[in-house]
């Protein structure tokens, strides 16, 4: 299993080039169950977690190429990849694939849509909370589905296809939002999504679909009209910024202190942290091709966070965040709204001499003046790249175990942060 060795102290200076996003890419290759035409999605990232999914949807008959060409070159950068469903020729996604990541439940969608039947094992769960998939479910016989779960697998049908309809999520959910727009925009007549999730990656889906020939208008705000068509064709689009990576990368700046261009970073993307990391002291400078981040000198101020849906602070942040303030100069509280369960990088960072504790859904962060390095552990995606920002400012050597946590993620983590200063290595064994 590969490790991240970081030895701490470096400012980080200089362009640092954000990839396309995962939270986009990922819903964007599953719409391409959606036609026998070929979906060429630009600006791919190189992730673990779109290398799982290439494997789950050629399961169901889905071929791809990379730039043309079978995948050999370029390893690690973001790609243009064509997939084409000609044909669907398995309509189950079993556990063993499923189980492996949560997003590929979200094929349940498309497949019902396009095929009229769907089997899809429940995603496992996770250590970020129990993640159910009740609204999936409400929402998808608000369409007119027959749905059964057996054996651990949601049995959907909808033999003479989905009906529109008005359909109010009880609660924000972002997958829940992909799949419903994604089953709609094939369904007879009109659907009307209240309670959306607003997250730019929905917006993104929109467009995409859009582009393939649906009629969906309101993405971005909490009402989502779409116009069932029969048929969707193939089109060309881009995968947007990762907000997600750009945020962390902020925060490893505003925690090292110098000069970074987060290179094609786009700031309307999270405003929300933006405003809280000026907030912690950090000079935040928007400009045309991304966003400069410096912090010289002074220390961090200590701010409070509450996580919350699109337009709010990201719950994909808030572990970087508390990352950030183990240093500040002062006690700074994190709530936790999106899930029960996001904590676990709490106990890691205290290896590195943090302060927090723990207060049901709030964690109390005491800064310290000095972290010191130690082996830690990543428990999930966004905690260890936490530990990461953590190392990168911590006295002596900090090796993060388990980082195949991270490559779900994060393209060419250590490539980017030890172009601008860093000393950290994988070792792989
Ligand atoms: C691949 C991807 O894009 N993942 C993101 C997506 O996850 P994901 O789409 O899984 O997250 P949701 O927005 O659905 O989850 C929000 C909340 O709703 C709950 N819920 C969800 C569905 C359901 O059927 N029932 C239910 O109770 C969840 O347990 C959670 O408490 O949005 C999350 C919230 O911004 C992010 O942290 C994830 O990085
Ligand atoms: C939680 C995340 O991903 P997933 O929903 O795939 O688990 C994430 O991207 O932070």
């Amino acid at each position: 299993m590969d490790r991240i060795r970081i030895t701490g102290g470096n400012e980080l200076n200089g362009t640092l080039p954000i990839s396309g996003a995962k939270n986009a890419a990922l819903p964007l290759m599953i719409a391409s169950l959606l036609t026998d035409d070929t979906l060429t999605l630009d600006n791919v990232p190189h992730l673990a977690d779109v290398e799982s999914l290439i494997r789950i949807l050629g399961n169901h008959g889905v071929d791809y190429s990379v730039n043309g060409r079978r995948e050999n070159q370029q390893k690690g950068y973001s790609r243009t990849i064509h997939f084409t469903a000609r044909s669907i020729v398995d309509t189950t996604a079993p556990y063993e694939l499923v189980s492996k990541m949560r997003a590929s439940f979200w094929v349940i969608g498309p497949l019902l849509a396009r095929m009229g039947v769907a089997r899809v094992s429940l995603p496992g769960g996770c250590a970020i909370g129990t993640r159910p998939v009740d609204l999936f479910i409400d929402g998808l016989r608000a369409l007119g589905a027959e749905i059964e779960i057996e054996q651990g697998y949601v049995n959907a049908k909808a033999k003479n296809g989905l009906i529109g309809n008005r359909y109010v999520f009880p609660k924000i959910s972002v997958g829940a939002t992909h799949v419903l727009m994604m089953a709609a925009a094939l369904a007879k007549g009109e659907t009307v999504l209240e309670n959306s999730a607003r997250e730019p990656e929905i917006v993104n889906l929109a467009d995409c679909l859009n582009a393939m020939g649906a009629k969906i208008s309101g993405a971005g705000t909490d009402t989502i009209t779409i116009e069932g068509v029969t048929s969707l064709s193939g089109a060309r689009h881009r995968v947007i910024p990762d907000r997600i990576e750009t945020g962390t990368y902020a925060m490893a700046v505003a925690m090292t202190g110098g000069d970074v261009m987060l290179e094609g970073a786009q700031a309307d993307l999270l405003e929300a942290v933006l405003d809280t990391l000026e907030q912690t002291g950090a000079e935040i400078t928007r400009t045309n091709s991304g966003i400069r981040v410096r912090r010289n000198g002074a220390g961090i101020n200590p701010v409070d966070i509450t996580t919350q849906p699109f337009p709010g602070f990201p719950t994909d942040l808030q572990a970087q965040f508390m990352g950030l303030m183990t240093m500040a100069k002062g006690r700074s509280h994190i709530t936790e709204t999106i899930f029960e369960n996001r904590f676990m990088h709490v106990q890691e960072l205290a290896r590195l001499g943090a302060n927090i504790s723990l207060s049901g859904q709030t964690a109390v962060v005491d800064g310290v003046s000095e972290l010191r390095g130690a082996p830690v552990m990543a428990t999930d995606l966004r905690a260890s790249v936490s530990l990461v920002i953590a190392a990168l400012a911590a006295q002596g050597q900090t090796e993060v175990n388990r980082v195949y946590h991270l490559d779900r993620g994060f393209e060419r983590l250590e490539e980017k942060l030890s172009a601008c200063g860093a000393v950290i290595e994988r070792i792989s064994s």
